[in-house]
């Protein structure tokens, strides 16, 4: 059964020891001598803005978990809201509050048309806090939001679209539905959020508040246990490529996540864990067995499966990890997916188990994006209903772009 809660890969909380001892030995064996090979070269370098509540909370945890574990993927996070509390919360990551002379600190209360006003008016200011942050190291940078509430709804697609003018670097989407008991007014912001956002971020990686939580938590538990998913699983594929020359060739790296994110849309990530056995030739059927979790029970998009692009990480112990194991769940991800593109890679990890990491790109045809485009539609219909017109609103069934 694999491990789905925690990382549990028993070598993470020592990640940079583990990858140096897999570097010694490596290079004893081939050359006699200790080379000690620097850290850090492939792992993605990435720039992270929380925007609302819920971004600036997940970048929190993302910027905490990075630092925790050593990687120094994460060069820099800033928290951008309208509500002054919730960044005062925030103590690991800077913070810039917008919209002060409109909503004077208290937000926007789930109005996502000012919250794109406040993030427009005062754009000056956050790219200003940026200065310093987007390093000429950082290979890409992700916006953070929830998408149903106002600021992170309206103020992320408008500091996105700011962003591709500025960095030549890819600018992403971090963005997270909201789950489907949470109310029309989230549903409606989330679907015009979204469409918006598809259109000008590189790519949108998308975790849907239904996937990632246990069955019966209250709603602020659950997001405590979402978060801490959201920030191992994308902290771990930020640092995936944190490994060493050396420890051979299959090992991932940065341009693999970058080129497997140039499919655009909607992009999905997904994991899961199992214990493995110290001998590879043992291990086949756990790398097919994790592989197909992280796609089909482990994702953050439940049911979304077909892509246009995808790639497939074994973390795990070098001498555990199956070469014919690995290659057969790339064959199988391939079909799954009914992608061609698909890339594969090894995390070198001082672990007793082996994990999968499936990223998925170009995924917006999936049934789940279509199921919430319905349903965001069909609340932005109920709302209206309910607000105007009933003949005026039945006319339009299309969700409106932000902006
Ligand atoms: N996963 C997760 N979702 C959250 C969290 N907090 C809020 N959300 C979700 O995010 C959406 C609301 O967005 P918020 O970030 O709270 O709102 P905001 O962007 O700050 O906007 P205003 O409060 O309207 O100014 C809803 O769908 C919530 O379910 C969190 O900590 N984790």
């Amino acid at each position: 059964m694999a491990e789905r809660t925690g990382i549990a890969l028993k070598g993470i909380t020592i990640g940079t020891t583990a990858v140096q001892t897999v570097a010694a030995s490596e290079s004893d064996t081939a050359t006699g001598t200790f080379n000690r090979i620097p850290l850090h070269e492939r792992d993605m370098k990435v720039a992270l803005i929380g925007v609302g509540q819920a971004g600036g909370k997940v970048t929190e945890r993302l910027a905490r978990f990075d630092a925790d574990m050593g990687f120094g993927a994460v060069q820099g996070a800033l928290a951008v809201n309208s509500a002054e509390a919730d960044l005062q919360s925030l103590e690991f990551v800077d913070t810039q509050l917008i919209g002060a002379d409109r909503v004077n600190g208290h937000g926007v209360g789930g109005d996502n048309e000012l919250g794109t006003e406040v993030m427009q008016s005062d754009i000056q200011q956050v790219l200003g806090s940026l200065d310093g942050r987007v390093t000429s190291s950082a290979e890409a940078i992700f916006v953070v939001a929830g998408l149903g509430g106002g600021t992170g709804s309206g103020g992320a697609p408008v500091l996105v679209h700011h962003l591709q003018q500025v960095y030549d670097v890819p600018v992403y989407a971090l963005g997270i539905l909201p789950g489907r008991n949470e109310g029309a007014l989230y549903q409606a912001n989330a679907g015009r959020s979204l469409k918006t956002l598809i259109r000008e971020a590189d790519s949108t990686l998308l975790v849907d508040n239904d996937a990632w939580h246990e069955q019966g938590e209250s709603v602020e538990g659950a997001f405590e246990t979402i978060n801490e998913r959201i920030a191992k699983r994308v902290g771990l594929l930020f640092a995936s490529g944190e490994a060493v020359d050396g420890v051979g060739e299959s090992v991932v790296d940065s341009s693999e996540v970058i080129n497997t994110l140039r499919a655009g849309g909607v992009a999905a990530l997904g994991y899961a864990t199992e214990v493995a056995s110290e001998d590879s030739a043992e291990n086949i059927r756990t790398a097919m067995s994790v592989s197909r979790q992280a796609l089909l029970t482990g994702t953050s998009l439940p049911d979304a499966t077909t892509a246009d692009s995808a790639l497939l990480v074994i973390a795990g112990d070098p001498d555990r990890i199956p070469r014919k194991g690995v290659e057969r769940a790339r064959r199988w991800l391939e079909d799954e997916t009914g992608s061609m593109q698909v890339r594969g890679g090894d995390f070198p990890l001082d672990s007793d188990r082996l994990g999968a990491l499936v990223l998925l790109g170009g995924a917006e045809r999936s049934d789940r994006v279509q199921q919430f485009m319905n349903r965001a539609r069909e609340a932005k219909r109920a709302r209206e209903e309910e607000q105007t017109d009933h003949a005026a609103a039945f006319a339009d069934d299309r969700l409106e772009d932000l902006f």
